[in-house]
């Protein structure tokens, strides 16, 4: 089937695109972009994009699909349906399954079972570690061979300085990144927020920033000594920020993401105790949040990821205390970018849909992806800039409702999305 999509804005960072233009895509990829495409001689369904906005299909690097394992929380069907429902084309799915994703097999299998039922393209990280228990390197090599585009222990720190720097020489041999997830553990304790006067005042335990930057810290040093790929997750502090900035500095090979929750929420959000704002990195001050948006806009902050973390309505029906970390973010992260980052001046249309485009492929060498060069997946995002809709639960294609963002307006929301010419997302609905 072939797919043209008519009239829409069309913005293509990759390509410095801003154009009322025409899209033809034929066997699932970009056949031409550009005005008045006659398509008259062939079969071909239309979308009339008159006033809506077309984009390069949105990638997120950093989501949870819980599968194996933890099914009850999340699958590779609901949460590749969350992403379509968001105006996702693809996801980088973490490994902190169970098992955890630390070899071949289990690789090839997310990729089989994201074949079989997933609407929207799925790249497996693989785990640094086996377990992630941090003791011993996992099958990195295996892993890549079998399609893992990056390692992670995500959801874990690698506590040994030692075995971080092996996996980063590892991973060179590759040329993949590494993603840290930026936690120095004894620091933490049983801290469940941000430390500080908010903490103070629910009577919370708290979590010291010093915990991600020292970890961030050890990390550049590590990618300066290995030359190696380092791409710091979810990053929450002003002092991560500077440690990034300086990085980019002096040359290295050092990215780094944030999510809409840590650019949108402050600590102060956790003050009507709803486990949703129980995350890790914990919601931080102010401060934090003007520093990671100021993160976005220099482009120490190279690109935006949700950390959509499902959890079970009975694990997070607990006291703040004893919930899990995580909240679910695919199908509220455009229009947080909307409202927060463009509509507040932080970032152009053009630079927000790039840290969703262009600079994730880019970072994570994803072929034929993140814009619409002609040969290039067709891969697309069509958000309506005139809908606006309140987050609701029940319309969630997550199997999870751990969002704080539920009852919050949101606007600009995506309409169509289209993975290799298929209409897999349909005004809101799949
Ligand atoms: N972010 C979280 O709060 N939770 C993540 C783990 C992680 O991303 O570190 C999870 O797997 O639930
Ligand atoms: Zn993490
Ligand atoms: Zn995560």
């Amino acid at each position: 089937m072939n797919l043209l999509i008519r009239g829409g804005r069309v913005v293509d960072p990759a390509n410095n695109m801003d154009q009322v233009a025409d899209i033809y895509i034929t066997n699932g990829k970009i056949a031409s972009v550009g005005a008045q495409i006659d398509v008259s001689r062939h079969d071909c369904e239309v979308i009339d994009a008159q006033g809506k906005w077309v984009f390069p299909g949105f990638i997120d690097m950093h989501v949870h699909l819980r599968e194996p394992g933890y099914e009850a929380k999340e699958t590779i069907a609901t949460g590749t349906r969350a992403a379509a429902r968001g105006g996702f084309t693809s996801v980088a799915c973490m490994p902190n399954t169970n098992p955890v994703i630390d070899n071949r097999a289990l690789v090839e299998f997310v990729k089989a079972k994201a074949l079989a039922e997933g609407v929207v393209h799925v790249f497996p990280i693989g785990a640094i570690t086996k377990g992630s228990r941090g003791e011993e390197l996992a099958e990195i090599g295996d892993m890549y061979q079998a399609g893992a585009i990056a390692i992670s222990d995500d959801g874990q720190p690698v506590a040994n300085a030692q075995l971080m720097r092996l996996a980063m020489q590892y991973a060179m041999m590759f040329d993949i990144p590494i993603i840290s997830h930026c936690e120095d553990k004894q620091l933490v304790a049983d801290g469940v927020m941000n430390e500080g006067y908010c903490s103070t005042l629910f009577g919370l335990r708290g979590i010291t920033r010093a915990a991600e930057e020292i970890m961030v810290a050890r990390d550049i040093l590590l990618a300066e000594v290995t030359g190696a790929k380092l791409h710091i997750a979810h990053v929450s502090t002003r002092g991560s920020v500077e440690l990034v900035r300086m990085a980019k500095k002096k040359g290295l090979r050092v990215t780094a993401e944030a999510t809409p929750h840590h650019f949108t929420l402050t600590e102060e959000a956790v003050g009507n105790y709803d486990t949703s704002t129980k995350v890790n990195p914990p919601l931080r001050s102010a401060e934090d949040v003007q520093a990671v948006k100021e993160g976005l806009k220099d482009g120490t902050i190279d690109i935006i990821a949700t950390d959509h973390a499902p959890h079970t309505v009975e694990e997070k029906d607990v006291e703040y205390n004893y919930a899990p970390f995580g909240m679910i973010g695919l199908e509220t992260a455009w229009g947080l970018i909307y409202e927060e980052l463009v509509e507040k001046g932080i970032l152009d249309l053009k630079e927000a849909v790039a840290k969703l485009t262009v600079r994730p492929a880019a970072i994570f060498g994803l072929q034929g992806k993140g814009s619409l060069t002609v040969g290039y997946d067709g891969d697309i995002t069509i958000i309506d800039p005139a809908l606006e809709e309140t987050v609701n639960p029940d319309n969630f294609a997550s199997k999870a409702r751990n969002s704080a963002f539920i009852g919050r307006r949101l606007k600009a929301l995506p309409v169509y999305t289209i993975v290799q010419g298929k209409i897999v997302m349909n005004n809101r609905t799949l």
